[in-house]
């Protein structure tokens, strides 16, 4: 039965939510405002007093000639006469809810994965509802939270499906247009948005869901037309250049900018130079009225406090409702924990019209868990140039925005066309604030001409490159001191031109071209939680200076570092053990100095049957539940399997509450002995990606743990294998098996000791909780390894 999913009501009875008003009243409200379809979601009343509810509600949906589905109970749809059901994952299946339910019931299955919606398509589902968009308070038990990005990659796998779609999870007026926008896949798009507490709690659910037809029947303000492609893009562009510098000139646009202290006045200079408005202003708050000059917005994390983040989303909100253009310098992207999340925290929180960052930002912003980063320096580049392309191509894919990638060659692309810049001047390198006036310069064109942002971009680089190389040029400039002066000058100079109408500064000076990258694969997620990177594992040094941003100040609050260069030292560690089954002793091993800088927790088979059999199985499960409540304050990945759960049990019930969340990344079900069934094998990074640094707990130690490791070597990974976290029935088993694995190229070391190094800084924001829980277990530590570390 096709249903109308565009505004989906989903309901909750919680005070929190509901807010002591009578449910069939706030849904009447919600149908009067527009509401297509109405889910009963109840968590908390029993049997009966649920049909009398559904029965109440039915009456009302009815009037409104819109379909009820009840959540989770197919009884108590059967009981009310119900249209239809909406079932979890861990709820009957669909094929049982089929064979109960009558001939035309719309069912509709909760999914977070390809393979789950995937089966869904295929079971004959009439809709599925895809989650987790964004954190919710309503609902802190969900899966994963996948974003648009994630949304975007399910929507594409099953693009040649009619199946129903709605996304779920955080949505709200401020970002539904978004959402709907940015998961939108080339050849399938969100059929409507599943809401909770955005109507039910509203003080008024009429005009709450009235907002929400109005917002969903439009695109966002900041919604682009493609252009279709031109037979000599670069050519075409060039020839628009000019008049578009001219147009910035007179627009005289604001830039708002929210943007490091360090570099502040240079590139509030700048922006004047070029005949643009600055103004700097970290207050989130301000935004409301600044937006309103129709400027853009910078944002440039390059000094972040703990403040920062809130302020960026406020004015971000601003900018985006609108409709003027954002930019977004991720500066020191992958730099540390607290910029990490800051993406996460921002990406998730509005759009951004241009993404600008060096490689490593870049790859950081794309997802990679590979990229680390020294300060804000690119770092080491893995990527070759058809590569940058590619990754600043498909993030701008991915977020229907532009990308720039800077460094000696900038790639700029919005999704289709990308067009490498190879302008500029090493001086640039060497003076602080040359790459984050980038984004200001690109703030003042989009702010300018709105309709081809890669053009607005591309003209502003142009603008700003080529006065770098004048400004060298001239023979009073001995180094990055005088040129700073001669710089300013020369942007100052071609704003003149371009306002008297002289395009003679811009006559054969661009270095441009068009990348092709028609035949080349595109940047692909190995899985929702490993979005892979177009990387190799081992990263090369670079072999020239930048010459826009690929080296950077680090700035940190309250002492400035400053690290000079692309000298850092490359920390590659290759790891290259063969599995000894399949290829005896030729066995390499070069590890030295490996820190997990890509962790991952492994929990093997730890199951109530062993309990009694194995060597000193609770001091086992005391480590491990050490290991688990860590790997939830650091949020690293975790990884559980059972043997054959039907038979052995499940994982022991001392372990239960802590495999919640979203870093439990698998709990699978196994009769392989290793741990890397083929389930698993699919949530690993790409065999293209970082290794991951896999830490293993659990039994046997002889059997199942060194089965996982000699298969995670094999696949270029790190283990770590930790002596008061394993354990076999017969205790010698542990030391052979552990001395082999050591020879295989496995790490042998303890649960306190691969903590600290995860930490690696008593400055770490983590440091403290971890500290802590050291402390806290001191005496459990103490009994597991008194036992254990006797190999
Ligand atoms: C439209 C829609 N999508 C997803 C869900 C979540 O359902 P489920 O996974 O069963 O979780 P609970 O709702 O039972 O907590 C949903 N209810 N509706
Ligand atoms: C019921 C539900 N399911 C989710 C999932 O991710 O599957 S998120 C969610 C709650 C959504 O509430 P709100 O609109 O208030 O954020």
């Amino acid at each position: 039965m096709p249903v109308d999913l565009s505004l989906y009501l989903v309901t909750d009875s919680t005070p929190a939510i509901l807010k002591g008003r009578d449910l069939c009243t706030v849904v009447e409200s919600a149908l009067q405002g527009g509401v297509t379809v109405v889910q009963y979601r109840d968590k908390t009343n029993d049997t009966g007093v649920q049909v009398e509810t559904a029965r109440k509600l039915h009456q009302v949906t009815k009037k409104y000639n819109v379909p009820l589905l009840i959540n989770d109970r197919v009884d108590v749809a059967l009981a009310i006469g119900a249209e239809g059901v909406h079932l979890g994952q861990d709820d009957m299946s669909f094929i049982e809810a089929k064979k109960l339910l009558p001939e035309n019931a719309i069912i509709g299955i909760s999914t977070s994965s390809i393979e789950e919606a995937r089966k869904a398509t295929a079971d004959g589902a009439d809709y599925i509802g895809i989650g987790t968009m964004f954190a919710t308070s309503t609902k802190t038990n969900t899966k994963s939270v996948i974003g648009t990005a994630g949304t975007q990659v399910i929507l594409d796998a099953i693009k040649d499906s009619p199946i129903g779609t709605v996304s779920i999870g955080g949505i709200n007026h401020s970002n539904v247009q978004r959402v709907l926008y940015q998961s939108q896949s080339p050849k399938k798009a969100l059929d409507g948005v599943a809401i909770v507490s955005a109507i039910v709690a509203a003080d008024d659910p009429k005009a709450s869901a009235e907002h929400f037809v109005e917002l969903i029947r439009n695109p966002p303000r900041f919604a682009q037309v493609s252009n279709p492609p031109r037979a000599n893009e670069a050519e075409a562009l060039l020839n628009e250049v000019p008049q578009i510098i001219r147009k910035m000139v007179e627009v005289h646009p604001l830039v708002h900018n929210m943007i490091n202290f360090v570099v502040s006045n240079f590139v509030a200079n700048v922006a004047l130079s070029i005949g643009a408005s600055p103004i700097m202003s970290p207050y989130g708050d301000e935004a409301t009225d600044l937006c309103k000059f129709d400027g853009a917005l910078l944002i440039n994390m390059g000094t972040l406090t703990s403040e920062s983040v809130s302020n960026y989303l406020k004015a971000i909100t601003a900018y985006n409702d609108r409709g003027n253009p954002v930019v977004y310098d991720p500066v020191g992207a992958a730099a540390t924990h607290i910029r990490r999340n800051a993406v996460t925290q921002l990406m998730a929180g509005g759009y951004f019209d241009l993404i600008k960052g060096n490689e490593g930002e870049i790859r950081q912003v794309w997802g990679s868990s590979a990229v680390q980063q020294r300060g804000v320096d690119s770092g080491p580049s893995t990527l070759d140039g058809n590569q940058k392309a590619m990754l600043a191509r498909d993030l701008a894919r991915r977020e229907r925005n532009v990308v720039l990638l800077t460094g000696a060659t900038d790639y700029l692309s919005d999704g289709e066309r990308v067009i490498a810049v190879e302008n500029g001047h090493p001086y640039l390198g060497q003076v602080t604030g040359t790459g984050c006036a980038i984004g200001t310069i690109s703030g003042c064109f989009l702010a300018a001409h709105r309709s081809d942002r890669l053009l607005a971009v591309l003209s502003g680089i142009l603008m700003y490159e080529i006065a770098a190389e004048n400004a060298a040029a001239k023979e009073y400039v001995r180094g990055p001191g005088s040129f700073v002066p001669s710089f300013v000058d020369e942007l100052y100079a071609i704003r003149t031109a371009a306002a008297n109408g002289d395009d003679s500064w811009f006559a054969g000076r661009a270095k441009i071209h068009e990348v092709k990258l028609d035949n080349v694969k595109p940047t692909t997620s190995s899985s929702l939680g490993f979005p892979a990177s177009p990387t190799s594992p081992i990263p090369v040094p670079r072999q020239f200076f930048s010459s826009t941003s690929t080296t950077r100040t680090f700035y940190t609050n309250p002492s400035i570092l400053t690290y000079n260069l692309v000298t850092a030292a490359i920390m590659a560690v290759t790891t290259r053990a063969s599995r000894i089954r399949k290829k005896p002793p030729n066995v390499t091993m070069q590890v030295t100095n490996i820190k997990p800088g890509n962790p991952a927790l492994f929990i093997c088979d730890i199951q109530d049957k062993f309990r009694n059999g194995i060597y000193e199985f609770p001091n086992l499960v005391s480590t491990t539940e050490k290991m688990l409540r860590a790997a939830s304050t650091l949020q690293i990945p975790v990884f559980i399997t059972t043997q054959n759960r039907a038979k052995l049990g499940n994982t022991v019930p001392e372990l239960q509450q802590h495999l919640n969340g979203p870093h439990i990344r698998a709990d699978v079900d196994k009769t392989l002995f290793s741990m890397i069934t083929p389930e698993i094998e699919k949530l690993l990074p790409a065999p293209d990606s970082a290794p991951l640094d896999v830490i293993i707990v659990g039994i046997e130690t002889h059997i199942c743990v060194t089965q996982t490791t000699l298969d995670l070597l094999e696949r270029g990974h790190r283990v770590y294998i930790l002596v008061d976290g394993v354990s076999s029935i017969n205790p010698e088993e542990r030391g052979i098996a552990l001395a082999r694995l050591r020879d295989a190229g496995a790490v042998v070391t303890s649960s306190e000791s691969v903590l600290f190094e995860i930490l690696g800084d008593a400055a770490h924001e983590s440091f403290r909780a971890v500290s802590g829980l050291v402390k806290e277990t001191k005496e459990t530590t103490k009994g597991a390894l008194g036992v254990f570390s006797k190999i």
